[in-house]
C-alpha cells in the first residue's frame, strides 16, 4: 500500500506539511442540503421559496435551513472562486473542505477550485449522517465501509482519480444509529491502516462526543489525529468539556460568522455568538490545551457567503483574530490554532 507519510493530501497533489499556510479545518465550498430543509412556522410559508433578496436576508439569517435556494451551495461556485481568493489576500492558504458522501461532494468542482485560486483545498471522505445513507451504505459492513474510504484517500473519490487528504466530516446523529456505529468503526479502521486525519460530526447532545471517541478508540483509532466538530453548539459546561479535552481529541469551534436566535435544528440550544466562541477558547488556552484547538466557518448555506451579506471565508481572518488579540490571545497561540495545529492534525503519521 503507498504510504503518506509525512504529507498531507490536497485535491491536486501530496504537498509538504509547511506549505499550508493559515488554515481553516471545516468548511464547505459545494454541498447541496436540501434534505436538511426545515418546514417554516406557520403563516411563513411563502418566505421559503423565491430568490435571496436584500428584504428577506435577515429572515434567511435567522431561518436558514427554512429557506429552499439557500441549501443549494453547489449553484455558487463561481462566488465561491472570488471569496477563496478573498481568503487567499487576506492571508489564507488552506480550506479543508468537509462535504463526504450523501450531501453532494464534488471533487472535480474542488479541483478546478484549487488549480484556478492557489488555495490549498483538501477534501473529505467517509458519509454524513444516517438519514443521507444510501441503502448500499446501510448494508454495507465494516470491512466494505473501510475499503471505500481507503479507496477514497488512495484512488480517488466518485469515480475520479481526485484524492481525499481526510476522513469526514463522518456524520453521527443522537442517537447515534447502527450505520453510523459501522461507519464510526471503519473511519477507525482506515485510519489505522493508513495513519490519515479524521474529523466527526457530533450528534446534538453533551454525550456524543465522549461516545464517538469511545467507539473510535475501540475500533483502532488514534484519538490524537481525530477532529471533534461543533463543540461550539454540542457541550456547554466547562467542567463536561474539560473531561472532553482529557480524552485527546482536537477540539473544535467551527460555527464562527453563525450568530441567530433560534437554532432551528434544537430549539433546546443556544446558539452561542462569536464572543462567547473566543471566550471559551481563551478558557481552554488557559487550561492548557492551545495545542488541541482548530477554528472554521462551516460555510455550508448561501447566506453565509459575501455575496449575499454573508461573512464568507474571510471572516476569522479579518475579524476573529483581531477580536482575539484584543481579548488576550497572543499572536502566538493564534498561529497555534491557524497554522500549527491544522498542520499537525493533516499531515498522515
Ligand atoms: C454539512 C454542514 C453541517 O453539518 N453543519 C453543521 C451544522 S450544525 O449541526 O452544527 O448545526
Amino acid at each position: 500500500m503507498p504510504s503518506l507519510r509525512g504529507k498531507v493530501q490536497t485535491v491536486l497533489r501530496p504537498v509538504e506539511p509547511d506549505c499550508l499556510g493559515y488554515t481553516l479545518t471545516h468548511e464547505h465550498l459545494t454541498m447541496n442540503y436540501s434534505s436538511f430543509f426545515c418546514p417554516p412556522s406557520p403563516g411563513q410559508e411563502p418566505l421559503s421559496g423565491g430568490p435571496i433578496e436584500m428584504k428577506n436576508l435577515f429572515w434567511i439569517k435567522q431561518n436558514p435551513y427554512s429557506h429552499k435556494e439557500n441549501l443549494l451551495l453547489y449553484q455558487e461556485t463561481d462566488a465561491v472562486k472570488e471569496e477563496l481568493l478573498h481568503f487567499k489576500a487576506a492571508g489564507g492558504g488552506t480550506i479543508v473542505e468537509n462535504t463526504t458522501t450523501g450531501i453532494g461532494r464534488d471533487m472535480n468542482t474542488l479541483k478546478k477550485l484549487a488549480e484556478e485560486t492557489g488555495v490549498h483545498i483538501i477534501a473529505g471522505a467517509g458519509f454524513y449522517v444516517d438519514s443521507t445513507h444510501y441503502s448500499q451504505t446501510q448494508a454495507m459492513t465494516v470491512e466494505q465501509l473501510t475499503g471505500t474510504i481507503v479507496d477514497e484517500i488512495l484512488n480517488g473519490a466518485d469515480g475520479t482519480n481526485i484524492k481525499c487528504g481526510v476522513v469526514g466530516e463522518i456524520g453521527c446523529s443522537w442517537p447515534l444509529t447502527q450505520s453510523e456505529h459501522r461507519v464510526l468503526q471503519a473511519t477507525a479502521q482506515a485510519q489505522s491502516q493508513l495513519g490519515c486525519p479524521v474529523i466527526i460530526h457530533p450528534g446534538r447532545n453533551s454525550d456524543s462526543p465522549f461516545q464517538i471517541i469511545r467507539i473510535l478508540q475501540e475500533a483502532g483509532a488514534d484519538a490524537a489525529k481525530t477532529v471533534m466538530s461543533h463543540l461550539d453548539r454540542t457541550i456547554f459546561d466547562t467542567k463536561k468539556l474539560l473531561e472532553f479535552a482529557e480524552l485527546g481529541s482536537y477540539l473544535e469551534y467551527d460555527l464562527f460568522g453563525t450568530e441567530f436566535l433560534h437554532y432551528q435544528f434544537h430549539p433546546d440550544i443556544d446558539m452561542p455568538s462569536d464572543n462567547e466562541r473566543i471566550a471559551r477558547i481563551r478558557m481552554l488556552i488557559d487550561e492548557g490545551y492551545e495545542d488541541r484547538i482548530l477554528i472554521a466557518h462551516d460555510v455550508h448555506t448561501k447566506n453565509r457567503l459575501m455575496k449575499y451579506g454573508g461573512h464568507g471565508y474571510s471572516h476569522i481572518l479579518k475579524n476573529i483574530v483581531p477580536k482575539m488579540l484584543i481579548r488576550g490571545i497572543s499572536q502566538d497561540k493564534i498561529d497555534k490554532i491557524l497554522l500549527a495545529n491544522p498542520k499537525q492534525w493533516l499531515t498522515f503519521k
